[in-house]
């Protein structure tokens, strides 16, 4: 997989990605990382890449050529996409995740200032996502999280594929709780199913809980997700012990 990332803060996402198991996969050769910056494809002395608004409004865009001539400038692989982070882009989910790390080539745009050229998006951008319902600097951090995200679904970048397997949202559940040594934390034990050694048993326990919290904290993905017989055996126990 090659990351190609338009930004005017090429450093930043070196900086994101310059330690750790993502950090590390991206000197390898099956997964790369390359930052060009817009402001390079500029023609003016003062290397502008926003300007104002047509009919007024707030704040700067920017423009479109050197975004545009930015986007030119790589080398495309079959397989390429083009994504711009915003706002306004389709939520990303570890479904979309799983999706964009099927690509040989991820060209992602960041904005910054108050938004881009419409036309821009209208003759380059593939899809717009969106990393939620808030609103940061720039798309940056976004970049690094689709980055982040996608690189951990390529087979061989995060060791132990189980660990992969049994992320929050793999099975369409939040996780169970975990928890590792010291057996007693400020007077709070580990649940004794943890301690019994019975496979089943912990397995049985772990789903249980995934399914209690998913419930509490995010109903929406109960509507979503499909779940087993069991599963669903077992939040029927959960809403009779509930009264619901
Ligand atoms: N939420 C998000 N999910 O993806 N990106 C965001 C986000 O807030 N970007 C900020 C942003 C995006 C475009 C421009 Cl021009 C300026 C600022």
């Amino acid at each position: 997989m090659r990351f190609d990332v338009v930004t005017l803060f090429p450093d930043m996402l070196q900086g994101l990605f310059a330690e750790g198991v993502v950090g590390r996969a991206l000197q390898s050769d099956d997964l790369t990382l390359n930052c060009v910056n817009p402001r390079d494809f500029t023609s003016d002395v003062h290397r502008t890449v926003d300007d104002t608004r047509y009919g007024g409004g707030a704040g700067m865009l920017m423009k479109a050529p050197p975004l545009a001539q930015a986007v030119q400038s790589l080398p495309r692989r079959p397989g390429s996409r083009v994504i711009y982070l915003s706002p306004q882009g389709k939520p990303l989910t570890q479904h979309k995740v799983r999706q964009l790390a099927q690509q040989e080539q991820l060209i992602l745009v960041c904005g910054r200032y108050e938004g881009v050229d419409q036309r821009f998006i209208d003759h380059y951008v593939d899809e717009e996502i969106s990393i939620g319902d808030y609103v940061i600097s720039g798309g940056e951090l976004a970049a690094g999280v689709v980055i982040d995200s996608v690189a951990r679904c390529i087979p061989g970048v995060v060791g132990q594929v189980q660990s992969v397997v049994e992320d929050s949202f793999f099975e369409g559940l939040l996780d169970a709780p975990h928890y590792t040594r010291p057996a007693q934390f400020e007077g709070e034990a580990v649940p004794d199913v943890l301690a019994s050694g019975h496979h089943e048993k912990i397995e049985d326990w772990r789903e249980q809980q995934a399914l209690e919290r998913t419930w509490q904290q995010r109903p929406d993905l109960l509507e979503e997700c499909r779940l087993g017989t069991g599963q669903r055996r077992l939040l029927r126990d959960l809403l009779e012990q509930e009264n619901l």
